[in-house]
């Protein structure tokens, strides 16, 4: 299986705190990779140095092949941890601009999948409530053709039955198109079903990873792994 994203020795200093210690890891193509670990652990960092938003002091990153740089954007979804959108859209505007400015934007997609989330094209942006909006930004993200998506903590202020809707858009969207989707998250007993594969870190470093099925057989549960890693 060849890798999608080759993170070889990174280091990432915000003045003398560390957030990625010599990080070496890989991500499959074309899989789901849930990227798991406590507060503070270099996720977000991780995903910021991958598409060139943060600069790291040394080591190697390659995402198909590529160093980061913004052509290399047109490629890839990005759901930052605190994403904001124009407050004064409605969401029909907002995917209607996102379909104008976003490489690989499919707008019949984007709004099939505001029906399923049952967002009403006519509510202001201001207007909505925290997970309503985290919606409509899974959706400005699953709604691109492109060969890769980071969604940096997707489910956080979901409730509990609209994240395992959105869990269900994410499957779909892999069956109608295969991209590779790396998600970080600290709702890992919901998520953890969608993995193919989970990447494990604390402190800037790796800690575990491996193909999903492999480490349930040999150690249980991805979130009896959590505890017992992070315990
Ligand atoms: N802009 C910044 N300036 C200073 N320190 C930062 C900055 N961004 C992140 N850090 C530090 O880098 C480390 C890693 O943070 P990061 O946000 O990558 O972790 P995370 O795993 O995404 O955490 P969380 O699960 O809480 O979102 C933390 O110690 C954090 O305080």
């Amino acid at each position: 299986m060849s890798n999608a994203i080759e993170i070889k020795y990174l280091n990432k200093f915000y003045g003398s705190k560390v957030a990625l210690d010599d990080l070496y890891v890989t991500f499959p193509e074309g899989q789901i990779t849930g990227l798991l670990g406590p507060n503070g652990a270099g996720k977000s960092t991780l995903f910021k140095a991958i598409i060139g938003l943060v600069k790291p002091q040394c080591g190697n990153i390659l995402v198909f092949g590529q160093h980061p740089h913004w052509k290399l954007n047109a490629e890839i979804a990005y759901l930052p941890d605190r994403a904001k959108w124009y407050k004064a859209h409605t969401i029909k505007q907002a995917l209607t601009y996102a379909f104008n400015v976003l490489p690989g934007f499919d707008l019949p997609r984007a709004l099939e999948l505001a029906d399923q989330m049952q967002l009403e094209l006519d509510d202001q942006v201001s207007t909505l409530s925290k997970g309503q909006e985290a919606r409509l930004h899974i959706i400005l993200c699953l709604a691109r053709k492109v060969k890769l998506v980071l969604l940096d903590e997707p489910f956080s202020g979901i409730d509990l039955l609209s994240r395992e809707q959105i869990i269900q858009s994410i499957i779909e969207s892999m069956l109608d198109q295969p991209q590779t989707i790396l998600i970080s998250t600290h709702e890992i007993h919901e998520a953890e079903g969608l993995f193919d594969h989970v990447v494990f870190l604390n402190r800037g470093q790796l800690v575990l990873e491996g193909n999903t099925d492999i480490l349930r057989q040999e150690k249980g549960s991805i979130e009896s792994i959590y505890r017992g890693l992070f315990r």
